[in-house]
């Protein structure tokens, strides 16, 4: 069975609103503070921590990059809390999510994110993993420590082949 293809949209905060957060600036709630002198945009992802001695983590993510088409079999989610990805570096990467079904997801959606643009998936949204595109990225990385599992994968039956819009070039 030839693969099932996706091509990624670029990502906007509308797009989006059904599957998480986009943390960015454009279209943020923003006051300045410090006399001034700092520009606060507020409030840009919900970040929820459940269960047992659970608990907010900020980590830093070393990303390798993904070869495209990508060859998308697994995606992933945290019953117990959210997952914020904001990238340290001015670069595109990809972001997958599924709706959910009585079946377990349903189809894939790609996005394609511009530079600077962050993620933040809700508890139990199925997502790919981390995804950069043609060089390694950093990432500040918020989600939920504590006890209990917090991680569930389901595999396709058959892979589904992510492409980049044209004009993405990786
Ligand atoms: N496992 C882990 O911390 N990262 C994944 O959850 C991911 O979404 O990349
Ligand atoms: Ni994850």
């Amino acid at each position: 069975m030839t693969d099932r293809i996706i091509t990624a949209h670029p990502l906007t905060r509308e797009a989006f609103a059904p599957f998480g957060d986009v943390i960015e600036t454009e279209g943020a709630h923003h006051y300045p503070i410090n006399d001034g002198r700092c520009e606060r945009y507020h409030d840009l992802a919900r970040v929820e921590a459940n269960g047992p001695n659970a608990r907010v983590l900020v980590s830093l993510f070393k990303g390798t990059p993904y070869a495209f088409p990508l060859k998308l079999s697994m995606v992933e989610r945290h019953p117990l809390g959210s997952q914020a990805f904001m990238p340290l570096s001015p670069a595109p990467f990809l972001v997958v999510v599924c709706p959910d079904t009585d079946d377990g997801p349903g189809e894939p959606q790609a996005f394609l994110t511009l530079p600077g643009q962050g993620v933040n998936y809700p508890p139990n949204r199925w997502h790919g993993v981390l995804t950069p595109i043609g060089t390694p990225q950093d990432f500040l990385v918020v989600d939920r420590g504590g006890d209990g599992s917090n991680l569930e994968e389901f595999h396709f039956s058959h892979p589904y082949e992510i492409r980049l819009p044209e004009s993405a070039g990786a």
